[in-house]
């Protein structure tokens, strides 16, 4: 290197500044601007330059330096016992020099010395004091000396136990432990964010140590944390544990949790493969890890050892690949799924993220769009977790080229060139052309078919795959034009069979107009709001003239199913596709449609509990079949009250007022009453 003196000062100060906001950022706002990679770049890049330069060290640099000094708002709480960070081994060339290291110190010659491995869990530090048994006080690890004091927080969390176990409890214990996120808990928590418009975070880790540090803790009790001990810090016991791992089986017995993949090995070969085995599971785990944590099994060699400044030296953390990564965006492209919604993918150049190839990310909605304020050509965050689909999280700031461009929407389905659809309110665009549209076909036709649809007996998900491959049927008038010479050659399907299916396709064709409106599958509308809407419009062709006002004046339809139903009819080829089903044969008598029975017209039923012979919505359906308004709270007005297990206050705001309450059985009884036409 031939870098002077004063640019060395430079530089370390550059960087200094740099990891300084990065920290602030990241242990204050949980919300980062770099990747944990490009962080990592900088404070190994300034602990070279200190080491080979130790006169550039300052007291305050962030290589001296644990997290960030707690935030406003929290009590503040010292720790007994400092907590630290963790060196890092970036390869397993590091992890063996580590070996090395503690080897040497420890005036060792044989590589036979004893190591407790874990999962380095990717969330936030938290200390846990126990006296007598009892949760007294909860904390972050804030800048490793002082803390946030988070108690009420931690005790929302259900694997943080408020009592110990057992009866021979120490008098103090001090436990530490990783307070994370499942991917699972995690996307929720996203999706509903975004769907809200609030915080979306970048990753589980922010968001864990983002809940944990709300000021309210009602807001951290609805968040899906967890809780994994890893360290006793101090315990005040008779019994005096001689190893880690021998805490870590104490920590059971007091009702801890501790990681399932926590392991003994002997020596740094074992050590290599218990890392390379989880290496391999990482994947297929519900949560994020970035490493492993090896530590020196025997707590008096971990004494002898010791600290150095924000690290001890009887651990280490190997770190596997980072989960994210930046890259450009070269393209976007939309895809259709199989209910028509419209999703664009961002096409990437190729980057490796958590050791592999990524290509195409998702970009979600044109709502996600506008939140990442992305264009195409500028610099991203790509994270992939698990399986997981690679996600773009956010933008690089300041690195947009000159020739961006802004992403824009097809008006016109890429796969059927429908104009496409958006509701007021809704992030999803949509194709509305559910008869038509080929990649909506197979699930067009699976519930054309369906019992409660058109009943086509016979007709199930494998033929219709065989059907669409071969390209017979494109819109489910098709059906109706199959041959049964020509159904007989398929695979697996003799002339009975064929025969048969020819005979249910006739059979299916006599319908009604409520099961035919359903079964054009329409988003949003099931049996109910299909029956609703044959009764109230009397024939098919007055509901397809129907303009919005009208749809929302039918009973039981909003402003977003009457958009479904007005932007299916608009759409040529789902009319075109009705035209074939009629001429095709498919008939129904509208005579039909008043003449069903509605004894429970005018009334509110609620539903309440769980049912066992079928889901609340379906008995919603057939309540609202029967004429029903189905409501989700009680009141004088209530009817009646259907109640399963598990009903709680709404079953005793009915026994308040002296509404009627059925069971389940009597539910049934009732239902099959009315649904024979006889009024109760
Ligand atoms: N992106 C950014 O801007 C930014 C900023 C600051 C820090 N960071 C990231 O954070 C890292 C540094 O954070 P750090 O100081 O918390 O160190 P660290 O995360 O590398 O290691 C220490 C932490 O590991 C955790 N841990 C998980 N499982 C453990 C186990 N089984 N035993 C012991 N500890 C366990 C504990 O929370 C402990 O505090 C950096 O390497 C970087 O990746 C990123
Ligand atoms: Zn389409």
């Amino acid at each position: 290197m031939s870098q002077k003196p004063p640019e060395l000062h430079e530089e370390a100060a550059r960087l200094r500044a740099e990891l300084d906001d990065a920290n602030y950022r990241y242990y204050v706002l949980d919300d980062p601007t770099l990747t944990d990679a490009d962080y990592d770049r900088r404070l190994r890049r300034l602990q070279e330059l200190e080491s080979a330069h130790p006169k550039l060290v300052t007291p305050d640099s962030p290589t001296q330096r644990v997290g960030a000094a707690p935030a406003e708002g929290f009590p503040e709480v010292r720790h007994a016992v400092p907590m630290l960070s963790l060196d890092n081994a970036f390869d397993e060339e590091e992890l063996v020099a580590f070996v090395r290291r503690v080897n040497e110190r420890l005036e060792r010659d044989e590589d036979d010395l004893t190591f407790c491995c874990e999962p380095k869990l990717d969330g936030a530090a938290v200390s846990l004091v126990y006296e007598n048994g009892v949760l007294v006080s909860g904390a972050t690890r804030g800048d490793g000396r002082t803390g946030e004091g988070i108690t009420s927080n931690l005790r929302t969390l259900r694997s943080v136990p408020l009592k110990l176990r057992g009866d021979a409890l120490p008098q103090l214990i001090e436990v530490r432990g990783e307070v994370y996120m499942r991917h699972s808990g995690f996307e929720a928590l996203n999706e509903r964010a975004r769907k809200e418009g609030s915080k979306v975070f970048a990753n589980p880790r922010n968001a864990a140590a983002g809940s944990l540090r709300q000021l309210d803790p009602r807001i951290t009790a609805r968040r899906p944390l967890e809780f994994c001990a890893y360290q006793v810090a101090r315990i005040d016991d008779g019994e005096m544990q001689m190893t880690h791992s021998a805490h870590m089986a104490r920590l059971r017995e007091f009702g801890f949790r501790t990681s399932p993949e926590l392991a003994r090995v002997e020596g740094s070969e074992a050590l290599l493969d218990y890392c390379r085995r989880l290496g391999e599971k990482r994947e297929g785990l519900d949560y994020d890890i970035d490493g492993a944590v090896i530590k020196v099994d025997e707590l008096r060699l971990q004494r002898e050892l010791g600290f150095v400044a924000r690290a001890p030296r009887w651990a280490i953390a190997y770190k596997f690949p980072a989960q994210e990564q930046t890259t450009r965006l070269k393209a976007v492209e939309f895809q259709v799924g199989r209910t028509g919604a419209i999703t664009p993918v961002a096409r990437l150049e190729p980057v490796t993220v958590a050791g592999a190839l990524v290509s195409n990310a998702t970009l979600h909605n044109q709502d996600e769009i506008a939140r990442l304020g992305v264009m195409v050509g500028d610099r991203v965050v790509i994270r992939r977790a698990g399986d997981v689909i690679p996600q773009v999280v956010r933008i690089v700031e300041g690195e947009r080229p000159e020739d961006a461009r802004p992403i824009e929407f097809p008006t016109h389905c890429p796969v059927c060139d429908s104009k496409v659809e958006r509701i007021e309110g809704e992030a999803v665009v949509r194709c509305p052309a559910g008869l038509y549209c080929a990649a909506q076909r197979k699930e067009a036709l699976k519930h054309f078919a369906s019992r409660r649809a058109l009943d086509i007996d016979g007709l199930g998900t494998k033929l219709i795959d065989q059907l669409i491959e071969r390209e017979w049927v494109k819109t489910p008038a098709d059906l109706f034009h199959l041959q049964a010479s020509e159904l007989e050659t398929l695979p697996r399907l003799g002339q009975k069979s064929a025969d048969n299916l020819i005979a249910a396709l006739e059979k299916s064709k006599r319908t009604t107009l409520p099961r035919f409106i359903y079964a054009l599958g329409i988003r949003e509308v099931g049996e109910a709001t299909a029956g609703n809407l044959a009764r109230h419009f009397g024939t098919l062709e007055t509901l397809m003239k129907a303009g919005l006002e009208d749809l929302e004046a039918v009973e039981d339809v909003g402003p977003v199913v009457a958009a479904h139903v007005h932007a299916f009819f608009a759409e040529e080829h789902n009319r075109d596709t009705v035209a074939q089903l009629i001429q095709a044969g498919v008939t129904w008598e509208e005579a039909e449609v008043s003449a069903r029975p509605q004894p429970l017209s005018g009334q509110t039923w609620v539903l309440t509990g769980t049912l066992e012979s079928m889901t609340r919505d379906e008995g919603k359906a057939r309540l609202q079949a029967l004429g029903a308004r189905v409501s989700g709270s009680v009141s004088r007005k209530t009817a009646g009250v259907v109640a399963g297990p598990g009903a709680g206050s709404k079953l005793a705001k009915a026994e308040e007022l002296g509404v009627e309450v059925l069971d389940e059985k009597a539910f049934l009884a009732r239902l099959a009453d009315w649904e024979k036409g006889e009024a109760s």
